[in-house]
């Protein structure tokens, strides 16, 4: 269980339910990537004062409002005098397909990411449950009673229209808006989010793994869209082989939390932050170029994330840097020679400043 604050507001993180604050008002899913359709199952449980208080899920009731008094309107009237609601994601940890599989599972927000997107949603509180054996065996009705009315308290629920619970998924949207009936609790069923793709006439719904394909396949543009926000990698400068300064082309390496989902390995446009020591205070933000890949030009060895920034110099080891990615440029090539590879280089530079430069 960790409390972690950043620019005065944070974010509760409860490893299991005995340890959250309560009452709640839940937003349940898996919510990886955080993306603009999880957005809009999270928004009904926030407060006024959320980020996205405005324009709720369509066809549903507006959010709850706390007034000064910290008392919760609930839209059914139901009023529940001096009890702050907490705005609660819950989700599961370790992913359910890693439980099932066995396989760890790389995802696009680790938790980490995943808990400064909640912060910055305006969600008060993140809850884990624990997903072993234990939890995928709770029939639908003992979820609903044992963990959202004994356990979390529940005020209000909200879930994606595709959600599904209980012992091999039995349990739909619907049947949780009908069990929570039961106890009064309101449940705001968001339909899916849609995007229009290339054909003009498909409607495609939004989902993390259609991020992911977006990402293996270097369209980071599509994936950009669909997440809201540029994909980010997020990681500390660790030394490397110290060739880039001999080709004038100094690169951070990058180490990634290690379940951090990587897109496609090539060469890509990006913006670099810079974080200073304080927990995510922005102090520069850059432009620059970036190579995913096994860097077989020098015999490489395992996979690297190295960036170079434009027009800087510095020491940055130990810093943390937050890399968003623009474009892709091109795949990793093994050159003949280290200054064929700096011809490229300096090719992929004018590309990259032209693109970014086109952004702005
Ligand atoms: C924009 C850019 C493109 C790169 N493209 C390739 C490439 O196509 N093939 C390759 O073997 N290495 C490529 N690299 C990786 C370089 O080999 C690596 O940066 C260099 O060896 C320095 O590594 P060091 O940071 O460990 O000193 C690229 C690096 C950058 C910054
Ligand atoms: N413009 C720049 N972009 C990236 N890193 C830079 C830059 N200027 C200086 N550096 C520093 O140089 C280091 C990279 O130099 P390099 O010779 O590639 O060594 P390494 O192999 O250890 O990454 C970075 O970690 C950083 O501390």
């Amino acid at each position: 269980m960790l409390n972690l604050s950043q620019n005065g507001c944070s974010v509760w993180v409860a490893s299991s339910t005995q340890l959250a604050l309560t009452p709640t008002a839940v937003a349940l899913g898996k919510f990886d990537g955080v993306h603009l359709g999880h957005h809009r199952v999270i928004q009904p449980v926030l407060h006024a004062g959320g980020q996205l208080s405005q324009g709720g899920a369509q066809g549903f009731a507006p959010v709850q409002q706390l007034n000064e008094n910290q008392q919760l309107t609930t839209e059914q009237g139901r009023l529940t005098n001096q009890e702050h609601t907490y705005s609660t994601v819950v989700t599961f940890h370790p992913h359910p397909q890693e439980f099932f599989t066995g396989q760890p599972r790389a995802l696009l927000t680790p938790l980490d990411e995943k808990v400064e997107k909640l912060r910055s949603l305006g969600v008060e509180q993140l809850v884990l449950l624990p997903f072993d054996k234990e939890l995928s065996a709770l029939s639908p009705e003992e979820f609903v009673e044992k963990i959202l009315v004994q356990q979390l308290q529940c005020r209000r629920i909200s879930v994606g229209q595709d959600f599904c619970f209980g012992k091999q998924r039995r349990g739909t949207a619907r049947d949780l808006q009908l069990l929570a009936a039961k106890y009064d609790i309101p449940v705001t069923i968001v339909p899916l989010q849609t995007y229009t793709d290339t054909a003009p006439t498909e409607e495609i719904p939004i989902s993390t793994s259609l991020i992911r394909h977006s990402l293996e396949s270097g369209d980071i543009k599509n994936a950009n869209l669909l997440l809201g926000r540029p994909y980010t990698l997020i990681g500390i400068v660790v030394q490397g082989q110290q060739l880039g300064r001999t080709i004038g082309f100094p690169t951070a390496n990058l180490q990634l939390p290690n379940d951090k989902f990587i897109p496609r390995q090539g060469v890509y446009a990006v913006r670099v932050e810079i974080l200073s020591e304080t927990p995510d205070i922005t102090v520069t933000q850059n432009l620059g170029v970036m190579n995913i890949g096994n860097r077989p030009t020098v015999n490489g060895t395992g996979s690297s994330v190295e960036v170079h920034l434009f027009d800087w110099s510095g020491d940055l080891y130990g810093q943390k840097l937050a890399v968003q990615l623009v474009e892709f440029l091109r795949p990793e090539q093994k050159f003949p020679s280290l200054e064929d590879l700096k011809t490229q280089i300096q090719l992929d530079c004018t590309v990259a400043r032209k693109i970014l430069s086109a952004e702005c």
